[in-house]
């Protein structure tokens, strides 16, 4: 038994996986075997979903009968409403929100009651949740603001129904095309914590709605999905203050400020979906005739690459997009949460099939030889 303490689980091998493969050095991402280039230009989220789930890509009709699937799972109970009602009148949080919308939806699912390695009754779940939080997360967001929810639509695809339920409106086909190729970007990513903690949840032989309850509270932290809606509220910070971007970032890196956005545990460049992300940030100021988000972004990657040798992550670029396409920063997280609901169940798929209760050691540190006193002498 070695006694090394691996402080953060530092490349700790801890299960296999044919779910997705990072390559940090050279800043690669695949989803089984599929490149995150050709998945983001050529698939849509639905066909990745079944990707993910199914272990290949689906025909013609497998897309249709999955996709139809899924819509009929799109309308969310009336008792999950008045949820998120009380949730938002609470001004709770769009991410403990959501977090306590996931296990809402357990209390109202036919399955509930499922054995937990039930492969029939998880797929229909999994297509609930996925096809439910996308509605949940589109009436919070509306009664919010002050607005009834919109009821969702058969005719319109993942993306397009999101933006159409949070809007009340059609979107834009470039914008829907930008939201499907966001969704596709944060579907999945390896073993990062927020997927780490649904499979450690699910070793215990809990549930597929206990699983992904972990994963969305362990998502919304600054150092993992948190960080998409911090990086815009630092572009608005530049944006407010008086000084130029670089002056600005030299002042927050002097004053040992971590930056959201830049860094990461696996990739020692830039992370390919930042590229993807960054490029499309980049067409979509162009075409609004407004640099300003994607110019300070720019600026910054840059200066960080000078002085820091950080590159962006996934979080830098999906900030000044989301903002550009009109999206309320506060639920930028939970859109990742909403993607990444596919990796999760993916994942926690893959833990019910090998399953080994993940139960690792702390080395103790403590006192070893107190003595006890009655309270009365303490
Ligand atoms: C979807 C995602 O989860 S992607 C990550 C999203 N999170 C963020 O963008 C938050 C900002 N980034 C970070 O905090 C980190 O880079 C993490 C959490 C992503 C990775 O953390 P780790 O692998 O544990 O690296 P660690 O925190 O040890 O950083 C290594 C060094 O780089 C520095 N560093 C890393 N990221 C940053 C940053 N964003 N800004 C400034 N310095 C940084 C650290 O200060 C540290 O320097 P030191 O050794 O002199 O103290
Ligand atoms: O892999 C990680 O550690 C974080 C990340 O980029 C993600 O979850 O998409």
């Amino acid at each position: 038994m070695s006694d090394e303490v691996k402080r953060g689980l530092e490349d700790v091998l801890v299960a296999e996986s044919e779910l997705s493969c990072i390559d940090g050095d050279a800043g690669e991402l695949v989803y089984r075997g599929y490149s995150i280039e050709d998945l983001a230009q050529k698939a849509s989220y639905e066909e990745v979903v079944y990707l993910l789930w199914h272990g290949r890509l689906p025909t013609g009709d497998e897309l249709q009968s999955f996709t139809d699937a899924m819509i009929e799972e799109r309308t969310i109970n009336t008792g999950v409403y008045e949820q998120i009602e009380r949730l938002a009148a609470a001004d709770e949080s769009p991410m403990a929100a959501l977090r306590t919308i996931v296990s809402t939806l357990s209390a109202y699912d036919p399955d509930a009651d499922a054995e937990v390695i039930d492969h029939e009754a998880n797929a229909r779940k999994a297509r609930r949740i996925a096809a439910k939080l996308p509605t949940a997360l589109a009436a919070l967001q509306r009664c919010r603001e002050g607005n009834d929810p919109v009821t969702p639509r058969s005719d319109l695809d993942h993306a397009a129904n999101f933006l159409y339920m949070l809007n009340g409106s059609e979107p834009d086909p470039v914008l829907a095309e930008t939201f499907d190729m966001a969704l596709v970007l944060h579907a999945d990513h390896g073993l990062n914590a927020s997927t780490f903690s649904a499979k450690v949840t699910a070793s215990t032989l809990s549930d597929l709605h206990c699983a992904i309850t972990t994963a969305v509270g362990t998502l919304s932290g600054s150092l993992h999905g948190g960080a998409n809606a911090n990086v815009m509220r630092m572009l608005k910070e530049v944006h407010a203050s008086d000084a130029d971007a670089v002056t600005w970032i030299e002042d927050a890196l002097e004053s040992g400020r971590r930056v959201p956005g830049f860094g990461h545990r696996v990739y020692n460049v830039k992370d390919p979906r930042a590229r993807i992300l960054g490029e499309r940030s980049k067409e979509l100021a162009e075409a609004a005739g407004e640099m300003c988000w994607y110019n300070y972004s720019i600026t910054i990657e840059e200066y960080i690459d000078d002085h820091k040798g950080l590159a962006p992550n996934v979080d830098f670029y999906s900030a000044s997009t989301y903002y550009q396409m009109g999206i309320p920063i506060d639920i930028y997280t939970p859109i990742f949460a909403m993607a990444r609901t596919a990796g999760w169940i993916a994942h926690t798929f893959e833990q019910y099939d090998e399953n080994r209760l993940i139960r690792p050691r702390a080395r103790y540190v403590g006192n070893e030889d107190a003595t006890f006193k009655s309270v009365e002498k303490r």
